[in-house]
């Protein structure tokens, strides 16, 4: 389920949770009934205890009263017992389904956040918001809701029962109450900081985790074993540190509150004890007064947990509000138009990119037109904003007005989802999930059929591989294909992006890893896959893409020239240059002993 706005700004923390509150208001407000029929039920034994005590002093103790007082006392605990699972059953369930909701909510507005936000925010504290922060969201909800208001009623009870017995003995039990409140208030900014700076470290723990867990094979190629977990060991011990500085808040609260309750002890003993001397109170009303005195010690008590549970819960809101009111950077027009019809011609105009906090632009004044059913090579230097062009055509960053046109229509026209549904973009870095291959391949297009599968892998020229795999399409490749050569990794990637058979299709230098042989091949058998589809392959070889109809050269994010193979040789000294350098590398590389 999610609020009405995903991720819409509210005002304060608390706020993103009142939505649920009232969705569950049936849970909360039954278990609150059934906790207050506890606390009454509890009420009763001191007095029934009150009875017999009076009875037994004064010497008028018959079994038959004394056997009907302890059978009062025992169906009191049963219905204590009953009413004890229904509120745990109801609170405890309410604050799981606030838990749920949250978390789904805050999956979905992830989902909705773009590359520039998690470009910023790592994985590790992301993680670290959906398991520790929403944990303590929870646990405010369902346990901190119980004490709080366990706490309420029982103090605001046993209260009343201790002034109906003496108010005058009431009056001087509470004299050293306001301590506590106060203390509470002191410390509960204290708690605040300090559970806030746990929160942090434990979003830098796991994201360093993640981070050494994702790269293990690196780590372990540079030996870097033992000094990573010298950090990881300097994080861990950072973390704890800052625990036991929260737990020294929270444990100065907690004795302290017991202290109180037992200084309140000690002067009803004393004043108490006077009274009963005095017969103002009788014996059975002062054991009855020292047991309300101490059912009033958990609510003190729990006025230290209390703070302490709804502190954290609510600084977790916060960190969690954080990323709820993170605002996607690429927004749908108020008013989109429909894609326009037809195959899908790209036209660039003066397109101008710079990325946040860089000095200077990836792409300037880039100008061209990439017409349907053309194959378009685009080469550069390293840098040169090659990535940074299909970044910007597979709509993850925001351009622009006027800079990119699909079919004559300035994208930022147009929705999102129309554009991205008509791009299959093979990113630079490949991404595999740790699932079969089919399942890889059919990753975009579930209701692919095996044979539309294996006719992608045939186009990508890895089927004949994959049916040397130990169970075939179905032999999973480990975690983001581990199981895999690199080169085998990219022509998955290649084969899934083939088969969501869409109009556009953008390769980022994704066969940089295949040999040259197989890379110009399977550039050429896409010629028969691609009629009628705009076709944009980013490659760092020139000679895979001799064939291209056109090869467009980026130099510091500026189109330097673009024709085909012959015109660029006879027209720009730059892409000679470059070709001529590859064909010697690769001479060079052929003539190598082996
Ligand atoms: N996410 C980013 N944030 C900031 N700067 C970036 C980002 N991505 C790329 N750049 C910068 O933009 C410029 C163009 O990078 P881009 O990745 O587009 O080059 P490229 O031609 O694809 O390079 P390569 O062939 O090495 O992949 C570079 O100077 C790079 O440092």
């Amino acid at each position: 389920m999610q609020s009405d706005v995903p991720g819409a700004r509210v005002a304060s923390p608390l706020e993103r949770i009142r939505p649920f509150v009232r969705r569950y208001s049936f849970r909360l407000v039954g278990g609150l009934v059934a906790l207050l029929i506890v606390d009454l039920l509890q009420l009763g034994i001191p007095r029934l205890v009150k009875r017999a005590v009076d009875l037994l002093s004064q010497g008028a103790a018959s079994q038959t009263a004394l056997a009907q007082s302890a059978f009062a006392i025992f169906a009191l605990a049963v219905g204590i017992a009953s009413c004890r699972f229904v509120w745990r059953y109801l609170i405890l369930g309410f604050s799981r389904m606030v838990e749920r909701d949250l978390r789904d909510d805050f999956f979905r507005h992830l989902l909705t956040l773009d590359r520039p936000f998690f470009q910023k925010k790592p994985v590790g504290a992301i993680m670290a918001l959906a398991t520790n922060d929403l944990a303590a969201v929870q646990l405010a909800g369902g346990m901190g809701v119980v004490a709080c208001a366990d706490a309420a009623i029982m103090g605001i009870a046993a209260l009343a029962c201790m002034a109906y017995i003496s108010p005058q003995l009431t009056l001087i039990a509470v004299i050293p109450m306001p301590l506590l409140a106060v203390l509470t208030r002191v410390l509960s900014a204290r708690l605040h900081r300090r559970f806030l700076k746990v929160q942090e470290q434990f979003s830098h723990l796991t994201e360093f985790a993640r981070n050494t867990i994702t790269n293990i094979r690196l780590l372990k190629a540079y030996t870097q074993e033992a000094p990573q977990a010298e950090v990881f060991g300097r994080l861990g011990r950072q973390y704890q540190q800052d625990n036991l500085r929260l737990a020294r808040v929270h444990g100065t609260l907690f004795p302290i509150s017991g202290l109180v309750g037992n200084t309140s002890l000690l002067l009803v003993i004393f004043f108490g004890g006077r009274l009963v001397v005095g017969s103002v109170i009788t014996v059975g009303d002062f054991v009855a007064f020292i047991s309300y005195l101490y059912l009033l010690t958990w609510p003190m008590m729990a006025v230290g947990w209390v703070a302490n549970l709804f502190q954290r819960g609510l600084t977790s809101l916060g960190r969690l509000d954080e990323v709820m009111n993170a605002k996607p950077t690429l927004v749908d027009p108020p008013q989109p138009l429909a894609f326009p019809a037809g195959q899908t011609e790209i036209t660039l105009r003066t397109l101008h990119f710079q990325y946040e906090g860089q000095e200077q632009p990836a792409l300037a004044e880039v100008s061209c037109t990439i017409r349907a059913g053309e194959i378009v090579g685009l080469v550069g230097r390293s840098g040169s904003g090659k990535s940074t062009l299909c970044h910007l055509l597979a709509r993850q960053y925001p351009v622009a007005d006027g800079a990119i046109f699909l079919n004559g229509v300035d994208v930022n026209r147009l929705s999102l989802g129309s554009v991205r549904e008509r791009v299959a973009y093979v990113p630079q870095d490949v991404l595999l999930f740790s699932d079969t291959v089919a399942a890889n391949i059919g990753f975009g297009n579930p209701a692919a059929s095996q044979e539309q599968i294996e006719g992608a892998a045939k186009i990508c020229r890895i089927h004949e591989e994959i049916l040397g795999f130990s169970e075939g399409y179905q032999t999973r490749i480990g975690e983001r294909g581990v199981k895999l050569s690199g080169g085998q990794r990219q022509r998955i990637a290649l084969a899934r992006a083939i088969l969501l058979d869409r109009p556009m299709l953008i390769i980022d230098d994704s066969l940089s890893a295949v040999d040259l042989e197989t890379e110009q091949e399977i550039i050429s058998g896409l010629a028969d896959f691609l009629p009628g589809r705009t076709c944009l392959i980013v490659s760092h070889r020139i000679a895979p893409l001799r064939d291209a109809i056109r090869i467009m050269v980026l130099e510091e994010g500026r189109l330097l020239a673009q024709g085909n193979h012959a015109e660029l040789l006879a027209s720009s000294d730059f892409y000679r240059t470059m070709y001529h350098q590859q064909q010697m590398q690769s001479h060079r590389e052929e003539e190598l002993p082996l």
